[in-house]
């Protein structure tokens, strides 16, 4: 299948650093695809690069097939990549609803941007339609500032599929979450590929086995290793590096 995301010997260094050394992986569509590593090993720096935030020395990133790899946030989201931020895209004052008509708005033709928002159209069902996918109808007019650690993470990924995107990127969605909240979100997670592709940093190992489909493993800026979870785990340079024993 052609994959969603793909990127070529994706590189960038920080001084002498190689933080992200030629990495060449994709992401089929529909799956969750994972991206492990110990402590410095470049995956924030990585999807840094995906996600534009940062631009590569070399190599290209491919969304869908389109190269995107000099455009900046702005484009990509057009282009249909969202990528949660851990909560600091929430609006703490306002209401959950609020936020997500905000999120949803760019559903809404340009024409309407500054008008009244509406209450009937594509943004305002979409916040129907999400209120309901993540069960927030008790919390519809609480402010945010007042959920619970899991239920701001959780609508964090709500906005984030606001746009309707392709690829969905989440860095430790479950960090901070108390167990049944982590249980809850792991099950979220793996139910969002209906209509979305997912890719992921983890550090919780229980939670990569859990919900990948395809890990890729990143050591020292490098990517040692590539394939299922089971593959990966029984990998000896992935045991060496990441499990600290071979
Ligand atoms: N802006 C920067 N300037 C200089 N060095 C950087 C910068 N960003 C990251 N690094 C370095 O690049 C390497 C990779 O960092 P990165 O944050 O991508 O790793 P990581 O795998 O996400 O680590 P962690 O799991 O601890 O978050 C580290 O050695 C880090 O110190």
């Amino acid at each position: 299948m052609k994959p969603i995301l793909h990127t070529e010997n994706l590189s960038i260094a920080f001084g002498g650093l190689k933080a992200v050394d030629a990495i060449s992986m994709s992401a089929t569509p529909h799956e969750i695809t994972t991206v492990i590593g110990p402590n410095g090993a470049g995956k924030t720096t990585l999807f840094n690069l995906i996600s534009g935030a940062l631009k590569p020395g070399s190599g290209k990133v491919y969304l869908d097939g389109k190269d995107v790899t000099r455009f900046g946030p702005a484009q990509l989201q057009h282009a249909g990549l969202a990528r949660s931020f851990q909560i600091t895209n929430l609006f703490f004052e306002m209401t959950v609803r609020e936020n997500l008509r905000l999120a949803s708005q760019i559903l809404e033709p340009i024409s309407h941007a500054v008008r009244p928002l509406r209450r009937t159209g594509r943004a305002a069902r979409k916040v129907d339609e999400l209120i309901e996918r993540f069960d927030f109808h008790d919390k519809v007019h609480e402010q945010v500032g007042y959920l619970s650690h899991g239920e701001q993470r959780r609508l964090e990924i709500a906005m984030c599929l606001a746009c309707e995107p392709k690829l969905l990127m989440l860095d430790e969605p479950t960090q901070g979450m108390s167990h049944a909240d982590t249980d809850e979100t792991e099950e979220l997670i793996k139910s969002l590929t209906q209509n979305v592709s997912i890719l992921l940093i983890e550090h919780d190992i229980g939670i990569v086995m859990s919900v990948s489909d395809h890990v890729i493993v990143m050591h020292q800026g490098q990517k040692i290793a590539d394939g299922t979870p089971a593959e990966v785990r029984a990998n000896p340079a992935v045991q060496a590096a990441y499990f600290g024993h071979g």
